[in-house]
């Protein structure tokens, strides 16, 4: 992922003790206060929104298709009412969105149910499956072809439906930690905005360091890291207020940014 590739590049904030792991468990242990900063998905951040403080101009999120949050399905999603619909079990904010999609787009009802990202048990199980990241981008470029399914893509139904970019992710800090260290939160803001930038000026090498442990060429990936949008701006989050106002949270679950520095 383009957003960490700048760090090990420059071997920015070593002296701060970093945590990998997969984005449900950073989102997990974030909200949990096992981290003090991390990417979180924004269904979780939407839940937790009054102990939680965003960092501005960093995201994961789309403006039209997003290649990699879909729904794989074995028949037209206006024929999935009380059907069986599988929700990968790595993603929150995709299944939501998905699940929103479906109801209010195609007004179907379907039967959801919880499910490991494997697109072959999806299809033996349920008639649709929802994934995100490489499995979903393995099942959209691979597997749906060859079985002959559908891939629904979650960014460009948002688009189609909202005319606005959907954010999926978000980079947080807890208030706590922010009242505490705020210049330490600046440092690291800015150390991601610098990974960010210097992973899309070379996405060429960063993505041909990626395609070594990945089922795709350098190109596709390239393309890929090209669609995703990174940006957390005005217009990503009208998208995310969009979202919680269709997804039904309260008013005040809203992404609040951390003003810029100098502006408090
Ligand atoms: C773009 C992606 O967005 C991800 C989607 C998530 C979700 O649906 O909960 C969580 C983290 C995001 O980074 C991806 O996984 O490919």
């Amino acid at each position: 992922m383009p957003l960490y590739w700048g760090l090990a590049r420059t071997g920015s904030l070593l002296d701060l003790e970093l945590s990998k792991d997969t984005p449900e468990r950073l989102s997990e242990q974030l909200v949990d206060g096992e981290l003090d900063i991390a990417p979180v998905t924004l269904v979780e951040y939407l839940r937790h929104a009054d102990e939680l403080v965003a960092l501005p101009d960093i995201a994961v999120g789309c403006d039209g298709p997003v290649m990699s949050c879909v729904i794989v399905s074995q028949r037209p999603l206006a024929d999935l009412d009380r059907e069986r619909v599988a929700l990968g079990s790595t993603s929150r904010t995709s299944v939501r969105l998905a699940e929103l999609l479906i109801g209010e787009q195609y007004g179907v009802a379907p039967d959801y149910y919880s499910c490991p990202p494997d697109l072959s048990l999806m299809m033996r199980e349920a008639q649709a499956g929802v994934l995100i990241g490489d499995a979903a981008l393995r099942a959209s470029l691979h597997d749906a072809p060859r079985l002959g399914l559908q891939v629904h893509d979650l960014g460009r139904m948002w688009k189609e439906w909202t005319g606005l970019p959907f954010v999926f992710a978000v980079w947080a800090v807890r208030r706590d930690f922010l009242a505490r260290e705020p210049e330490l939160v600046a440092n690291v803001h800015r150390a991601f905005l610098d990974s960010r930038d210097l992973s899309l000026a070379e996405v060429g090498k960063v993505a041909e360091q990626a395609a070594r442990w990945e089922a795709f060429d350098p190109p596709l990936l390239e393309r890929y890291f090209r669609t995703l949008d990174f940006r957390l701006g005005a217009e990503q989050l009208a998208g995310i207020d969009e979202f919680a106002r269709r997804a039904g949270f309260s008013a005040e679950a809203r992404v609040r940014l951390l003003p810029a520095a100098g502006a408090q």
